[in-house]
């Protein structure tokens, strides 16, 4: 009887990574755990340590202190073993040879390949498979990084910016085939600064900010850290602006004609106290925050901490 390996549970793991580029440390004391069957979205803002965190992860670069290992092993050995597919935003691609060469080569060189015509297709790029490399818009040369990332079966697929340059059919298509992937049991990873994407996309979102993991839940219990929500409402005759201000918990406020827009961080409490103050607010609304508008006042609580 053949015995297999107990299947490892941890795709990925990350242990009090750090990594500095002289003085910028752009990954601060990560630690991290990716589950299989897992869509997880890394969020940052520019310049948060996104795509070293999937540099570090891929094994391109050294981490200075701290331990990353991938199914269980380095990350070299795991991409050794074809369990690992990646998308990255830069690396040229060779420039004198056809789609279909270069999807081929990427197919020849996988140990579990798929079938050259099926990545083709799945990547939406048949059509275009005798066209030069360098012949390609941006969007085209994005979707063809797609398919060599998807050459082979792989265990993990790690993305960094995939649907920068796509069209809305082709980003649409594209993460059919990635939902398809993880329905199968693959783990994505995609780094992203759509925060629709992630919200749409992703079990779990993963906020970096200055190298560090701010918060590390669901879309909603991300939204939900954020602690605020949006009240809406119409007022008539004069509206007494000081006196609004003065309404308690809000951290926004904003006038525009009849209607009041404000954040508070305890609605309740808020509409109560628009009442108390005589008010008869018209079409009232209080909706939770978007996940944009929380990874603002996330990123902002942190910033005004570091103050
Ligand atoms: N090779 C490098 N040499 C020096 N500094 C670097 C290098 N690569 C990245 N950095 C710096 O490290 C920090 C993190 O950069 P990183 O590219 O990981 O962020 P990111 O979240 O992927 O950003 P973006 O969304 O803009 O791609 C930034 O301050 C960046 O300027």
């Amino acid at each position: 009887m053949t015995t297999h390996p107990a299947p490892t549970a941890t795709v990925v793991s990350f242990e009090n990574v750090s990594k500095s580029y002289g003085d910028v440390r752009a990954v601060a004391d990560l630690s991290l755990t990716l589950n299989p069957g897992e869509t997880v979205a890394l969020l940052g803002p520019n310049g948060a340590g996104k795509s070293t965190t999937l540099d570090l992860l891929l094994g391109l670069r050294p981490a200075d202190t701290g331990t990353v290992s991938v199914f269980g092993t380095t990350p070299t050995d795991a991409i050794a073993a074809g369990r690992v597919g990646a998308m990255l935003q830069s690396g040229g691609l060779m420039e004198e040879v056809t789609v279909r060469e270069i999807v081929t080569l990427a197919c020849d060189l996988h140990r579990r390949p798929h079938p050259v015509n099926e990545v083709l297709s799945r990547a939406g790029i048949d059509q275009i498979a005798d066209r030069k490399v360098n012949k390609l818009s941006g969007g085209q040369e994005q979707r063809v990084r797609f398919a060599l990332a998807t050459a082979g079966d792989n265990d993990l697929i790690v993305l960094d910016e995939p649907t920068t340059g796509m069209d809305v059919t082709a980003r649409q298509a594209f993460w059919a085939t990635m939902r398809e992937q993880a329905d199968r049991g693959r783990t994505v990873l995609f780094a992203t600064h759509y925060l629709e994407e992630a919200d749409a996309i992703a079990d779990r979102v993963l906020v970096l900010h200055k190298g560090r993991l701010l918060a590390d839940g669901t879309a909603s219990e991300i939204k939900a850290k954020a602690g605020a929500r949006r009240i809406a409402f119409d007022l008539e005759g004069v509206i007494d602006e000081p006196a609004l201000r003065e309404l308690p918990f809000l951290t926004s406020f904003d006038v525009s004609a009849r209607t009041v827009r404000i954040q508070s961080t305890d609605a309740d409490a808020t509409v109560h106290a628009i009442y108390s103050l005589g008010l008869y607010p018209r079409n009232l609304e209080v909706a939770g925050l978007g996940l944009e508008q929380a990874f603002v006042a996330i990123t902002e609580a942190e910033e005004a901490k570091a103050a």
